[in-house]
């Protein structure tokens, strides 16, 4: 049963509304509240204070001394650093919630991190701590032990609304009872206006989010959803919770977060850092290997062949094409003496090298130092006496050293990079040809471009793929920097081991760091890297967890490239195959995962961005689009709708901009990619603009992800099923639709 008795009316009083800290003024209305607020903020200033002094202290330590003692200071002041950020970052909105439970005599308060008083009794329960579990899962048909929950909306420090779910109504009392008031939280959150940054949901996580969110971490977890069913959300708040819940293991190894495009990391950036997390990698595809920008931009139908599986083929075809057996034998003279390189000494070099099962570069030495061997032998026989170790070595070293057998080598078994293959694959038509030779002509045709035409997100996989059979680090500089800090960090680790068993062996500050964090922050001074940093470097990092947003749009060559930086296979996959626009995409999650490994589905059904009548109007189009894909999607509901959302307009584009400036927040115009030109010089758009801009104008596939208050969508009926979905979906209040609208849309719609 959800009560809400007593309405406190001020919509900007919503639970995304407070900013900044306000004055600590004690709400009349709430006065029960705004002292346990009161008194957790209280609290917090203390630890701040203390972290503050702690890290004065340690800063004010002189700077000589040991190695040693100089890193036990940095390792001190980074760690009072952190600790004050995430105070400082928590502020806004860190009480949220209250449980009053039929096993507990005082109040639970549910916030964004966990705070302990004088004592170390916990005032304040961290939303992923499993005592805040309730809050987010008991609902009337399974209230368990929770008598109600109550939603504290804040602005500053003071309470300005609260909204209760009562769950278990007997067991209150009337005067209890009389006390009950509530504001719609979620509804609020959900009316308010867009900034043009996401926020975090962690106050009105629903349950079937709750679900995802806390997870098992091992496997591949898919969730699927519709359009605004909160499945970014989630996926950030899953990466957040996984890394409190898993620190140990996480920590070190990182979590990686891929995204559809930088605009919409931009779109997301807060949510992490105010869920106090920094230590995830935020990425695209696209500058997914460290030292390549894959800016240009690819054909469709180009995409979809780089992105087929057998490509890994080809690649792996391509690189054993460069471990070759001439037809013909070399003869070269060193010293005196003539030696003959032989067809068959390299086809056994060769085998014997790729018998070591290393990569190429690697099996390269295998393959030098046999030949080297062979020709040194050959050098013995011919001089007619046996060498002396020394004098072999002598005679090898002068053998590897000459030019002709150099080249004669490099030829059998070429030192490669893969920049260099991926480029030479689609600049040469002869090599692509032996390297795919199931592949028809028109695809290889489509291959085809300059040695020097920018990279692509389409060959970011395929250099992965190239750079995986080579051995070879695509940015040797960031790998270089990437093994230092590895090394350093392992001489440090037994060092912190000793210093935290010394220094903070009882005291609070143990709970929060461990050896390994410690060890982290230890390395020469300036050299330092977060294990995020490290392993954004290091194109072989493997990660402990993966979270992939937008995953329909990946391809089979995509997923094989993030399936090798998890082998344990722990990912977090979000996405709707409804969506789906690049021909390189999924039409089922199945198709993806069945060869990947076992996985799950969760599945969203509430649409807490779309009003209802949008939705509907969205769903009438794809289904007048693409049938099989409409029947085939995701069941959603809006969770609420907004009276003259949708409109079908003969009125101009500037009247309809016009229109969604009185209604207040941002506005988006989403257009076929060919008209963005045009229509940004029209409207004196800038190309890139700031989403926080309020006015922006976009294609469907820039604004995947992304919403607006109003959307002005034209020419709907020429785009694909796909981005006529998306273009569709993006609008919390309002839809205009202007120019070619699908038939279908203006029977449903008078
Ligand atoms: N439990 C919730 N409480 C408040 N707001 C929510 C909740 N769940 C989702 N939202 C809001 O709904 C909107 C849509 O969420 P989100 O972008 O995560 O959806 P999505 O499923 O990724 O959408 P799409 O696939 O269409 O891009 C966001 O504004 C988000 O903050």
């Amino acid at each position: 049963m959800r009560v809400e008795s007593s309405t406190h009316t001020d919509t900007d009083s919503t639970l995304h509304a407070g900013h900044g800290t306000g004055a600590d003024s004690a709400s009349a209305t709430f006065p029960v509240e705004q002292a346990a607020v009161s008194a957790i903020y209280s609290r917090l200033d203390e630890l701040t204070e203390q972290a503050e002094s702690s890290l004065r202290e340690v800063r004010a330590t002189r700077a000589s001394g040991t190695h040693q003692a100089r890193s036990e200071r940095d390792s001190f002041a980074t760690m009072y650093a952190d600790r004050l950020a995430t105070y400082r970052a928590v502020q806004d909105r860190l009480v949220f919630g209250r449980l009053d439970l039929r096993t507990d005599s005082s109040p639970r308060y549910v916030g964004r991190i966990g705070v302990s008083d004088v004592d170390h009794s916990p005032i304040l329960t961290d939303w992923r701590a499993p005592a805040a579990r309730p809050f987010y899962q008991a609902t009337a048909a399974r209230p368990g032990d929770v008598v109600r929950r109550r939603h504290l909306a804040t602005r500053g420090r003071s309470v300005v609304g609260v909204e209760d779910d009562l769950l278990d109504a007997d067991a209150l009392d009337d005067d209890a009872r009389a006390q009950l008031a509530g504001e719609g939280a979620l509804l609020a959150s959900l009316n308010a206006h867009r900034t043009g940054r996401m926020h975090d949901i962690v106050a009105t996580i629903q349950s079937e989010q709750d679900e995802a969110i806390r997870a098992d971490a091992e496997g591949i977890l898919v969730v699927q959803g519709g359009p605004g069913t909160g499945k970014t959300a989630v996926a950030l708040h899953r990466a957040a919770y996984l890394l409190y819940a898993k620190r140990e293991r996480l920590a070190r190894s990182g979590v990686l977060l891929i995204g559809p495009s930088r605009t919409f990391l931009r779109y997301i950036e807060r949510v992490l850092p105010a869920l106090g997390e920094t230590g995830v990698v935020s990425t695209t595809m696209s500058a997914l290997l460290p030292g390549i920008r894959a800016t240009a931009l690819e054909d469709d139908a180009v995409a979809q062949v780089k992105g087929r599986l057998e490509m890994a083929d080809v690649v792996a075809r391509a690189v054993r094409a460069r471990q070759r057996v001439p037809q013909t034998e070399t003869t070269v003279r060193i010293g005196s003496v003539d030696l003959v390189i032989r067809p068959e000494d390299i086809l056994s070099a060769r085998t014997r090298a790729r018998r070591s099962h290393q990569v190429h570069n690697e099996a390269r030495v295998v393959f030098v130092r046999t030949m080297l061997s062979t020709l040194t032998t050959q050098y013995e026989r011919a001089v007619g006496s046996e060498l002396t170790a020394p004098e072999r070595a002598e005679v090898s070293e002068e053998i590897r050293a000459d030019r002709e057998v150099r080249i004669a080598l490099n030829l059998a078994w070429m030192p490669l990079s893969a920049k260099r293959l991926i480029a030479d694959l689609w600049a040469r038509p002869d090599r692509l040809a032996q390297a795919a030779p199931g592949m028809s002509q028109a695809d290889r045709d489509l291959l085809y471009r300059e040695r020097s035409a920018p990279w692509t997100e389409a060959d970011v996989p395929l250099l992965d793929e190239a750079a995986e059979l080579i051995g070879e680090d695509i940015d040797p500089q960031a790998q270089q920097r990437a093994d230092r800090q590895a090394a350093d960090r392992a001489a440090e680790l037994a060092y912190a081991r000793d210093t935290l068993s010394q220094t903070l062996a009882g005291s609070d500050a143990s709970a929060m760091v461990s050896a390994e964090t410690l060890a982290e922050r230890m390395g020469e001074e300036g050299a330092w890297m977060t294990t995020a940093e490290r392993a954004a470097a290091d194109r072989s990092w493997t990660y402990g967890h993966v979270v992939v947003d937008e995953a329909q749009e990946l391809s089979p060559m995509a997923w094989r490239a993030l399936v090798r930086r998890c082998p344990s296979h722990s990912f977090t996959v979000v996405g709707d195959t409804g969506q789906t626009s690049s021909a390189a995409g999924a039409s089922t999650w199945g198709e993806v995962f069945d060869r990947i490994g076992t996985w799950r589905l969760a599945e969203l059904t509430i649409n807490y961005r779309t009003p209802r009548s949008v939705m509907d109007a969205a769903g009438v189009v794809l289904e007048a689009m693409a049938p099989r894909r409409a029947a085939a999607r995701a069941a959603v509901t809006s969770a609420r709708d907004v009276a003259g959302a949708l409109r079908i307009t003969a009125g101009t584009l500037e009247e309809e901009i016009a229109a969604a400036a009185t209604r207040g927040g941002t506005c988006a115009v989403i257009a076929p990619s060919d008209q963005l030109q045009a229509l940004r010089a029209r409207l004196a758009v800038p190309a890139h603009a700031d989403l926080t801009d309020a006015l922006l104008v976009l294609d469907p596939r820039g604004s995947k992800g992304l919403e607006f208050d109003s959307v002005v969508a034209i020419d709907v009926a020429t785009m694909s099923p796909g981005d006529a979905y998306v273009t569709m979906t993006r609008p919390t209040r309002s839809l205009s639709l202007l120019g070619a609208v699908p038939e279908a849309l203006r029977t449903a719609v008078p």
